[in-house]
């Protein structure tokens, strides 16, 4: 029976991949996903949506691992199965290029992807500006696809959606027995953080068939992400930065940019220009505290806080947040039930 009821704040990746682990995975929840915007108005709608990630400081790396490993795992299951096109998830190849041989030669994850090797001098003729370069095929999920399709699931799973802005996490009301708080930049208010701040990312999709590799500086700042209507050229990384409108100045360095790694990207038709503010933090918080909600002590999960990876890691950190909640549940809430 369902009797322990669950509000999961926040329909960007994070936000719909937990609600849908916590519904499938914990058959006594009953789930209802709350959210001001849902697919196609989130941050998480205008990602590449590249699986690829820098490490975050302090957390362990055993720990970064598994949430990229499950990541990965899970989409590459949907991008070898039947629901790929609807789902909006592809395998990708190509190249991260380094204009001086970087420090440490190989990410955390060069693992979990497929085929990970250094390149050779022959490949890196064509990057005259680049020393150094990985080449790898990895995963690329279209978010636009994608959330909808996680939401039919979550639908199927008996999830409810509400969609309403919340001033406060207490505004979800009295009766829930457990929150799950994945909004996203929308914590710096909600969980009241601030250690919270926006990394600014103006992007571009251009038409360019041709393209089928994508390419990407190890700066982060220049990237060309082939996709399945168009190519993602991008970007920036601008922290701190609320603005959402375009920056004139950034899309001419975007092109000026791309041109200089892929000279045919000349002749590509610009389609659209879309900014988004990455939730950025020192690390993403995945932690449980208390909430006081309609007279009661209530168990709130985080899950926020992913910065330029919410896409790579959504799944790895619901299966995370799940733990919290399921712990939740043995600790504090059977005997009151
Ligand atoms: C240009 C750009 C390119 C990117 N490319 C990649 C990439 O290639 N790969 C990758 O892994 N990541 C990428 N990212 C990062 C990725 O977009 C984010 O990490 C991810 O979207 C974060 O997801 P989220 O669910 O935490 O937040 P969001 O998608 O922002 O969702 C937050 C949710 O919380 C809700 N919310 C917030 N406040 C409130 C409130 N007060 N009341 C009610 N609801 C609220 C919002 O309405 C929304 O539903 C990119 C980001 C940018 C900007
Ligand atoms: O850095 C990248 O390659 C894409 C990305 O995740 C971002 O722009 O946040």
């Amino acid at each position: 029976m369902k009797n322990v009821r669950v509000a999961v704040v926040g329909a960007g990746v994070v936000g719909v991949s937990t609600a849908v682990c916590v519904a499938e995975t914990l058959p006594s929840c009953a789930v209802t996903l709350i959210a001001e915007a849902f697919s196609p108005d989130t941050t998480s709608d205008g990602a590449a949506g590249i699986l690829f990630a820098a490490e975050f400081p302090d957390v362990p790396i055993a720990t970064q691992r598994r949430w990229f490993k499950s990541s990965f795992q899970h989409l590459l299951a949907i991008a070898q199965s039947e629901h790929a096109p609807e789902a909006g998830v592809t395998m990708s190849s190509g190249w991260q290029i380094f204009k001086e041989v970087p420090e440490n030669q190989k990410p955390f994850w060069w693992d979990l992807v497929i085929g990970f090797r250094t390149m050779t001098h022959e490949e890196l003729r064509r990057f005259p500006d680049h020393k150094f370069g990985q080449a790898f095929t990895t995963l690329k999920c279209e978010c636009r696809s994608y959330l909808p399709w996680l939401q039919r699931r979550f639908r199927a799973a008996g999830g409810r959606v509400e969609q309403r802005r919340l001033s406060s996490l207490q505004d979800v009301g009295g009766g829930f027995h457990l929150v799950v708080n994945c909004s996203g930049l929308g914590s710096r208010v909600l969980a009241g953080d601030v250690q919270m701040e926006p990394v600014r990312g103006q992007v571009l999709q251009v038409e360019a068939p041709w393209l089928q590799h994508f390419i990407r500086d190890g700066d982060g700042k220049t990237y060309i992400y082939p996709g399945i209507r168009s190519v993602t050229i991008g970007g920036t990384r601008q922290a701190g930065d609320w603005r959402l409108q375009e920056d004139r100045t950034d899309t001419e360095g975007i092109l000026e940019r791309c041109r200089q790694l892929e000279p045919s990207l000349a002749r590509a038709k610009v389609l659209s220009c879309w900014v988004g503010l990455r939730p950025g933090r020192r690390n993403p918080r995945l932690e449980r505290e208390w909430l006081q909600l309609g007279g009661r002590r209530v168990p709130v999960v985080h899950n926020y806080g992913h910065g330029g990876w919410g896409v790579t890691l959504a799944w790895g950190t619901a299966e995370h947040a799940v733990e919290l909640v399921r712990q939740s549940l043995r600790e504090n809430l059977q005997s009151r039930l």
